[in-house]
């Protein structure tokens, strides 16, 4: 029986895609976040590397594999609220529908500040949204990053990605996962490969995905030149943009993760992850 997966190919994940071989047996498609969320849910796709929080959502249902994240400590670059007016002062911000993790974590931080700005659906351009009524607008994924190099950019010998003003021409980029960061000291784990805990993937499938990701990792600087090309960015740019990420999930990923189900879903059930390699079921 053919085993089906669901990719959300973000530059982001590269690192573990690009080089992936499917094993015989293993079909996959690819989309935005929401749509593989959406697949997975569905039973379209058998294995997706979905937003974290439909995994905390659907915990007791899936399972998700112990060592894959899409996670950083920090700045992440790519989930970002452009904003005009000082987080305090937003009135009405623009979500994307995209992604349902970056939301999630909008409503925790602003929760956690005691901000309630009108929160609407809208796609588009960051830019052109703060002059059409919003005055904070979340974007996330490969727009986002090239946006946020829009606004806050070039990158000059004198600065680094993390030394770069972060307003330009009377933009403000909050960086949703260095807020987290600032107000729990953990990772921010944005994706995890989750399936449903009766259908594991094929031990083909996670080994085929261990070397694609040593490979990857190996050779990001390949990764980051070819993708810098796709997304007219400099390479140095997208190579701090992928050495940044931690896709193992480890101990303080997990930490982070169980942070987040906590604030964001109270009453989840349990969070549940495949054995580690070597380690029997
Ligand atoms: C950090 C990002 O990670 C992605 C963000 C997701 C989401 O917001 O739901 C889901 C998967 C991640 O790969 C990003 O694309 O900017």
């Amino acid at each position: 029986m053919t085993y089906r997966a669901g990719w959300i190919h973000y530059t982001n994940v590269a690192p573990i895609l690009d080089s992936l071989t499917l094993p015989l047996g293993v079909t996959a498609i690819t989309g935005v976040p929401t749509q593989m969320n959406a697949a997975l849910l569905s039973g379209e796709v058998d294995i997706a590397n979905i937003s974290a929080v439909e995994f905390i959502r659907h915990a007791d249902q899936l399972e998700a594999l112990p060592d894959f994240s899409v996670a950083v400590l920090g700045p992440v670059y790519s989930v970002n609220l452009f904003h005009t007016a000082p987080l305090p002062e937003l009135r009405r911000v623009a979500l994307t529908a995209q992604s349902a993790m970056s939301v999630a974590l909008l409503e925790v931080l602003l929760r956690e500040r005691g901000l309630t700005p009108t929160l609407e659906r809208a796609e588009g351009e960051a830019q052109t949204l703060l002059t059409q009524g919003y005055d904070g607008v979340l974007r996330i994924g490969d727009s986002a990053l090239r946006e946020w190099y829009g606004v806050v950019g070039p990158l000059t010998p004198e600065t680094t990605m993390t030394s770069l003003p972060h307003a330009a021409r009377g933009i403000c980029v909050t960086d949703l996962a260095e807020e987290w960061f600032r107000l729990t000291g953990h990772p921010f784990v944005f994706a995890v490969w989750a399936y449903r805990r009766d259908n594991p993937p094929p031990p083909e499938l996670v080994q085929a995905m261990r070397e694609a990701r040593r490979e990857g990792i190996g050779y990001l600087a390949d990764v980051a030149g070819r993708h810098a090309f796709k997304l007219g960015l400099p390479e140095r740019v997208v190579q701090h943009y992928l050495w940044n990420f931690r896709y193992h999930l480890e101990a303080p990923d997990r930490l982070g993760l169980q942070e987040f189900a906590d604030k964001a879903v109270p009453g989840h059930a349990p969070l549940r992850f495949g054995p580690r390699p070597g380690q029997m079921r």
